[in-house]
């Protein structure tokens, strides 16, 4: 579990998180997101003790990070896959973690497999490693020490398609299995797919948080036609909103509704179905639009 209350972190008189609090539940995946600059990393290096908070406090598993006896048996922590010793060999960078958390050396071709880092890979040196190997060895050092929490930012940088499905099924199991996971990301198509609860962050508050299922049930539904602007005649005839989105129009209205306007009109639909993607992508426009955050001011 991780419980995070009323953190605020200002840098000078601009606070970089403002006044945030939400909690992460065994069995769950909670998605963080939000734009750049929306205070993601801060947040979660001041979960990890990284930085210190201007006021407010975070714990995991009831205490804080600094309070942890070994914090690496409780909590996994991949915050920036970069931040690796450059001249290790991956193999290495593990050994020497496992040394310091006391665990048997054996763990670490056992977490290579697990992260799909092949014995060539990791006698190789960190340097040489592609963004997507040093997301893996990142999940590997996070996972070392069995822990019942993960805290990941960006997990899914460098990844190919493959290496994200991939990640998404072993997040998903370390929830399954009871495990609690916070994982920031500007991909909303990627949290969404994995997350069972969101948090969103704009400006350095909380600008929406929920069940996933739940925040988008309120965001309507995803109409498409050969004919777009027949739809939305049709829906302007009804009086319902709709917002071009990706892949269609976007409603605020129940499915039934929307259709039943097409179906008056004559127009033929080529989708219909609950606004999921597109409805987060607009979730996400429309909560974080109202905070403009200083990297869009700059
Ligand atoms: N050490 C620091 N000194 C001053 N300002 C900082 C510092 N660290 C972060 N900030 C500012 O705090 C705000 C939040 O930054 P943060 O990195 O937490 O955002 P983020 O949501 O993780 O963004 P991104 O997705 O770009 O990583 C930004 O305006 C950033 O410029």
């Amino acid at each position: 579990m991780i419980a995070v209350e009323r953190l605020t972190k200002r840098y000078g008189a601009h606070p970089a998180v403002d006044d945030v609090s939400f909690r992460c539940e065994p069995g769950t995946v909670t998605g963080f997101l939000g734009p750049n600059g929306a205070g993601k990393s801060t947040t979660m290096r001041m979960i990890c003790g990284l930085t210190p908070p201007t006021s407010g406090i975070a714990t995991i598993a009831g205490l804080p990070y600094r309070q942890l006896a070994n914090p690496g048996r409780e909590v996994g922590v991949l915050l920036d896959a970069s931040a690796q010793h450059a001249g290790r060999t991956g193999r290495e960078v593990l050994t020497v973690a496992a040394g310091t958390m006391g665990i048997d050396r054996r763990e670490v071709a056992a977490k290579l497999d697990q992260v799909g880092l092949p014995p060539v890979a990791a006698r190789r040196r960190v340097g040489a490693y592609s963004l997507g190997m040093r997301q893996r060895l990142g999940l590997a050092l996070a996972l070392l020490g069995d822990p019942r929490v993960l805290i990941l930012d960006e997990p899914a940088n460098g990844l190919d398609p493959e290496g994200i499905v991939w990640m998404r099924g072993l997040l998903r199991d370390f929830a399954d299995r009871g495990g609690t996971v916070l994982l920031s990301s500007h991909l909303l198509r990627e949290v969404e797919a994995i997350a069972d609860r969101l948090v969103v962050i704009g400006n350095g508050r909380v600008v929406a948080q929920g069940g996933k299922d739940e925040l988008l049930a309120g965001v309507g539904t995803l109409v498409r036609a050969r004919d777009q602007g027949a739809l939305r005649a049709a829906l302007d005839r009804a009086g319902l909103d709709a917002t071009r989105v990706t892949d269609g129009l976007l409603v605020r209205a129940e499915a039934e509704a929307v259709g039943q306007a097409a179906a008056v009109a004559g127009v033929a639909l080529t989708e219909l179905r609950p606004a999921s993607s597109s409805g987060l992508e607009q979730l996400f426009l429309t909560l974080t639009a109202a905070a403009p955050t200083r990297e869009d001011v700059r």
